[in-house]
């Protein structure tokens, strides 16, 4: 659990963030929005006193950071950033072995570990990890550089902007393959990012920052339902709240019973998802299936009534 209280950073006359006090809890995905220059970055890098707050606390499973040297809270939480920050001389496992490296593990530990890491990224460990970072694509130096920040088996992940640079498609599965990690390795994990499809995506809760202070901390549902301000409301885009509270269910979730004609959609699909199949193909409903069998159907009129602003 991170404990962030009147965390408060000041340069000369200009406070960039303001007062802020959140918690994150265990497993949990904090994702911070807001417009640029807002003080995403900086109030994330007080976490692993990358920058150094000028007033207020920050406590990790109940211990203030300040009690132990900065470089070694830093090893214990992994970092990963826009651009991936690649060493570029280093190979692909050198990379990745960085900060295992750096706490002493045995070879043949980190050489394991490297592998697992490559293999969960689907990136072949025979094919890629003596492979410097410009052999690459951006979007496997992206997974390279989210597996390194993973390497050492932190409690804690912070990124920032980690699939900014990322064409759509591959930043979807980077996305996709952000969550499978956290699921099965059960790490906290605080990502900054401008996009709020994004936030809304992977975010357990979503923090809201705007000129240094947090003006709203809840769950993706909640800040569509109920936007604090003006301006969370702005953020998320007036048109596109129906969607985007579409998108947090999956078709599993509201199956009915019933037949109907055509195609069937995977009951993995979000909400969103099926309701575009529903506008498209002009059916008012569509048989769902799991694992290949059908298992009901989902209706316009069930989906058009989930849209609808809560009650
Ligand atoms: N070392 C520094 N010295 C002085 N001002 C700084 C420093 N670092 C950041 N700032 C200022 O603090 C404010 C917040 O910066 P920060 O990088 O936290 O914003 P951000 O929300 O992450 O922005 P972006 O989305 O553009 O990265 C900005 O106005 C920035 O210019």
């Amino acid at each position: 659990m991170i404990e962030i209280d009147g965390l408060t950073k000041t340069y000369e006359a200009t406070t960039v963030v303001d007062h802020v006090s959140l918690t994150i809890e265990k497993g949990e995905i904090c994702v911070i929005v807001g417009t640029s220059g807002s003080g995403k970055t900086t109030l994330m890098r007080m976490i692993n006193r990358l920058v150094e707050p000028t007033a207020g606390t920050v406590r990790i499973d109940g211990r203030d950071t300040r009690d132990r040297p900065a470089h070694q809270l830093r090893r214990q939480i992994g970092y990963a950033i826009q651009g991936h920050g690649l060493f570029p001389h280093r190979t692909v496992g050198q990379n990745i072995g960085t900060v295992p490296r750096l706490l002493g593990w045995e070879k043949p530990r980190i050489a394991a570990r490297v592998d697992e890491l490559l293999s969960l990224f689907q990136l072949d460990p025979a094919l890629y990890r003596d492979r410097l970072p410009s052999e690459l694509s951006g979007g496997q130096q992206q997974r390279v550089g989210v597996a390194r920040a993973l390497a050492a088996e932190p409690d804690i992940l912070l990124m920032d902007e980690p699939f900014g640079a990322l064409d759509p498609i591959i930043r979807s599965k980077a996305q996709d393959d952000l969550l499978a990690i956290q699921k099965r390795f059960g790490t906290t994990i605080v990502l900054v990012t401008h996009d709020m499809e994004e936030a809304i995506t992977l975010g357990s809760k979503i923090a809201v920052m705007d000129k240094g202070k947090l003006l709203q901390y809840a769950t993706p549902a909640e800040i569509i339902a109920r936007p604090a301000t003006d301006f969370v409301n702005q953020l998320i885009g007036t048109g596109d709240r129906p969607f985007r509270l579409l998108s947090l269910e999956t078709v599993l979730d509201h199956v009915e019973p019933g037949e109907a004609a055509g195609d069937a959609i995977d009951a993995s699909l979000s909400l969103r998802d099926a309701y575009a199949e529903c506008l498209w193909s002009g059916r008012d409903a569509i048989p769902v299936e799991e694992a290949g069998q059908r298992i009901g159907r989902v209706t316009l009129s069930r989906l058009t009534a989930l849209a609808a602003r809560p009650q």
